[in-house]
């Protein structure tokens, strides 16, 4: 099989006496997406930590195409092609919208060759941040300042600049949260868009299991800490051990949880 995308090997960290993500080893490969459950508290957002480089793992390794990249930190991991939707900490408040992502894209650009470089412009890099822009359908408020946006449009701005850096893994973190319900499908269907590409890694931590459901191809999950199912979504939706471990509730009970 294709070296993963993407794969943790036994990854942990404590925080004092507690261990949140506890010998995790998962493998990612392109083209598909992975949806990654478990109560709250279970060690989801703790993973993505991990994993963008936002924490550094007690003990384990995290390799991006099959090379150790354990010891970079989150921008070192950003270059090299992961990509995450933050909820809103990573915007510049007081530039517009479209600078924002044109921004990213220079970034995008600076970090490719010399030649592509010498060759880009301002006015290329408006258009690209523009062609973003309208992805998730904020062209309309492309002069806005980002701090005005409503929290629903700064996290569509968030997707854009990820988007913007045309990384290889896109990972999502409850992606419509907050979001109004005329929002959503905005982002779901960019969601859809991305991996009928066919040559990204999507990493997606999602409470709503409709969601799940409509866009995983996989389901990791995780309780405790530890990765207690993965594969296919009906086979794992339906196992005891996500009704006990990770709905923690009877059977009737976590049907209805699946529809919310
Ligand atoms: N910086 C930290 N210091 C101490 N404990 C932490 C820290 N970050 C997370 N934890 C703990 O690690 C565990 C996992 O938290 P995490 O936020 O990853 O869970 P989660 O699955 O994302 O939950 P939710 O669905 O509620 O977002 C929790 O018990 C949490 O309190």
């Amino acid at each position: 099989m294709a070296t993963p995308v993407l794969e943790t090997r036994d990854l942990t960290i404590r925080f004092g006496g507690h261990v949140a993500v506890d010998t995790v080893s998962c493998a990612f490969h392109a083209g598909t997406l992975t949806a990654i459950v478990g109560p709250n508290g279970a060690g989801k957002t703790t993973y993505f930590n991990l994993v963008s480089g936002q924490l550094s793992a007690t003990s384990g390794i995290v390799l991006l195409g099959g090379a150790d990249i354990t010891g970079l930190g989150a921008a070192g991991r950003t270059k090299r092609g992961i990509g995450r939707a933050f909820q809103i900490t990573n915007l510049f408040p007081n530039l517009s919208v479209v600078e924002n992502v044109r921004l990213a894209v220079q970034a995008k650009a600076r970090g490719a060759s010399g030649l592509f470089s010498r060759w880009s412009s301002h006015a290329d890099w408006i258009d690209k941040a523009e062609f973003y822009l309208a992805e998730v359908n904020l062209g309309g408020v492309r002069d806005t300042l980002a701090a005005a946006l409503p929290h629903g449009d700064k996290r569509k701005l968030e997707v854009a600049i990820m988007m913007a850096l045309e990384p290889d893994v896109f990972m999502f973190d409850e992606p419509t949260a907050g979001m109004s319900v005329d929002e959503v499908p905005v982002i779901l269907d960019l969601i859809h868009k991305l991996k009928a590409r066919g040559d990204k890694t999507i990493l997606l931590v999602e409470h709503k299991m409709d969601v799940v459901r409509s866009l995983a191809d996989r389901i990791v999950v995780l309780h405790n800490g530890r990765l207690v199912a993965d594969g296919e979504p009906a086979e794992v939706i339906a196992s005891p051990v996500v009704q006990e471990a990770y709905l923690g509730q009877a059977p009737k009970r976590a049907a209805e949880a699946s529809h919310g």
